[in-house]
């Protein structure tokens, strides 16, 4: 059958758990076996291709056209983006050589919201794919930073005259997928939830997380954001004896404004949704830790300070939070040789105290956020999420598992392994005294980076 053929041609890829990194340019060939590039994706290997849908937030319309092998180069892309006004005008202009290039803007009408959802949805001769990841539809993204992704199975065909609740899976991924594409209540997805709709998607084995902007009450609540996350904690985990000593880890690649102090957000509505753990009524306070890039990391990292261009903590958010950076570990990724591949790609995990196991894993859009993840209102009795966001949970009883192993030597990639393929290295680093975060508005003129350039933002 065409999966079976696909498969079996496709580069060898671990499809226990679907996770990839994106290829990085530069590295020993044994760090990218089983890691994929964008042309890898679009690739006839994994199904041939009618149309597709890109959701994104930034675009190099003619880069991404190239990205498509050429017998499929021409076929329909609808574009999902968030620009308004001028940024909508210099966007539409990009695509102007490219009449099969179509747009849709998402409502942003909550203020400092962003379409930061990063979805391909791949429609084949052979059937449907649904690709969630992290990485721009720009030649940066694809070329020396660290980047993950989701790929589903190739989703055939449902037989002519199937109920529309037919291929559903057990994680309720086609219930899900439908409504969160329903959200954006835009008339040019209308076709594809209905495309979707005719699939058999029943193999998915993957929560979908989702953000979409607005303010929810009661039930609704819990469709978006970190109380969904929450929510699939409470139904899909147990409850773990010493779950106290198991640490939370937190890794992203940008950070909004948390607030005065921890208990503005970060330590607890946050907190009390990443360390839920089945319906145990216990609030437990385990290690958090958050990975997020220091200066040095940024310095000698493969793009050198260039690389803190897609790392936008501004100095004005910074200086009214210092509390936060002691919870902060440097990017070390030497099991997957990208320590000098700064990261783009978002993750969230828990993992058992001596670093083997993991009771779940989160790879999103979502950065360390209120405006991705929600906040509580209104003496809690409401949640405003600002923006776009959209990542896969995995939990261990989807893979008929307790916890999940964790894969120390996940590259070369080895289909021995059940492991989990956690990018980078664990336990986590702290940040020594002299050690900053990256901090993307301010000079650093003092040592020069990889290239010998020192870094003076206008
Ligand atoms: O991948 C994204 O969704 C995303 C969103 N925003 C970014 C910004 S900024 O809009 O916050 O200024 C600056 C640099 C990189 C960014 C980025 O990579």
């Amino acid at each position: 059958e065409s999966e079976d053929f696909f498969e079996s041609c496709t580069p060898r890829l671990d499809d226990t758990y679907r996770f990839y990194l994106n290829k990085v340019t530069g590295l020993d060939r044994e760090y990218n076996s089983g890691a994929l590039h964008i042309r890898d994706l679009l690739s006839p290997l994994f199904g041939t291709l009618k149309e597709s849908v890109q959701f994104n937030y930034c675009f190099d319309i003619a880069w991404m056209v190239k990205q498509f092998p050429p017998e499929f180069r021409d076929r329909p892309v609808l574009i999902i983006h968030g620009d308004k006004r001028e940024a909508k005008a210099r966007l539409l202009q990009q695509a102007q050589p490219f009449p099969h290039v179509r747009f849709c803007q998402a409502k942003l009408d909550i203020a400092f919201g962003t379409h930061h959802t990063k979805m391909m949805l791949l429609w084949y001769e052979e059937g449907f794919r649904v690709i969630i990841l992290t990485s721009n539809l720009i030649r940066a993204d694809w070329y020396q930073k660290t980047q993950g992704m989701w790929m589903s199975p190739l989703f055939p065909r449902l037989p002519e005259g199937s109920r529309p609740s037919a291929g559903e899976s057990p994680t309720f991924f086609k219930r899900d997928l439908l409504e969160y594409l329903a959200s954006y209540r835009a008339p040019e997805l209308e076709e594809w939830i209905q495309r979707i709709k005719e699939h058999d998607l029943s193999e998915t084995r993957v929560y979908l997380v989702a953000s979409t902007p607005g303010r929810y009450v009661g039930p609704d609540m819990e469709r978006w954001g970190h109380l969904r996350l929450r929510k699939l904690l409470h139904e899909h985990t147990n409850p773990i004896p010493g779950e106290e000593r198991w640490p939370v880890i937190g890794q992203f690649s940008s950070i909004g404004s948390m607030g005065a102090d921890k208990t503005k957000w970060l330590a607890g509505e946050f907190q009390r949704t990443l360390t839920t753990l089945g319906k145990s009524s216990l609030h437990p306070s385990p290690p958090i830790h958050l990975l997020y890039p220091s200066v040095e990391d940024v310095r000698l990292s493969l793009e050198g300070f260039p690389a803190g261009g897609s790392l936008p903590y501004s100095i004005q958010t910074a200086q009214k939070q210092l509390w936060l950076h002691s919870y902060f570990h440097r990017w070390k990724a030497d099991r997957s040789g990208r320590s000098h591949a700064m990261p783009h790609i978002k993750t969230y995990m828990r993992v058992s105290p001596d670093f083997t196991q993991l009771a779940w894993f989160l790879i999103t859009s979502a950065n360390l956020s209120k405006a991705a993840w929600g906040a509580l209102e209104k003496n809690n009795s409401q949640v405003m999420v600002r923006s776009y966001e959209l990542g896969v949970l995995y939990v261990p009883s989807a893979f008929d598992m307790k916890t999940f192993p964790i894969d120390e030597t996940p590259f070369p990639v080895s289909s021995s392994t059940s492991g989990f393929p956690v990018p980078f290295d664990l336990p986590p680093t702290s940040y020594s005294p002299k050690d900053q975060p990256w901090i993307w508005n301010i000079s650093y003129s003092q040592e020069p980076d990889t290239h010998g350039n020192i870094w003076v933002p206008s």
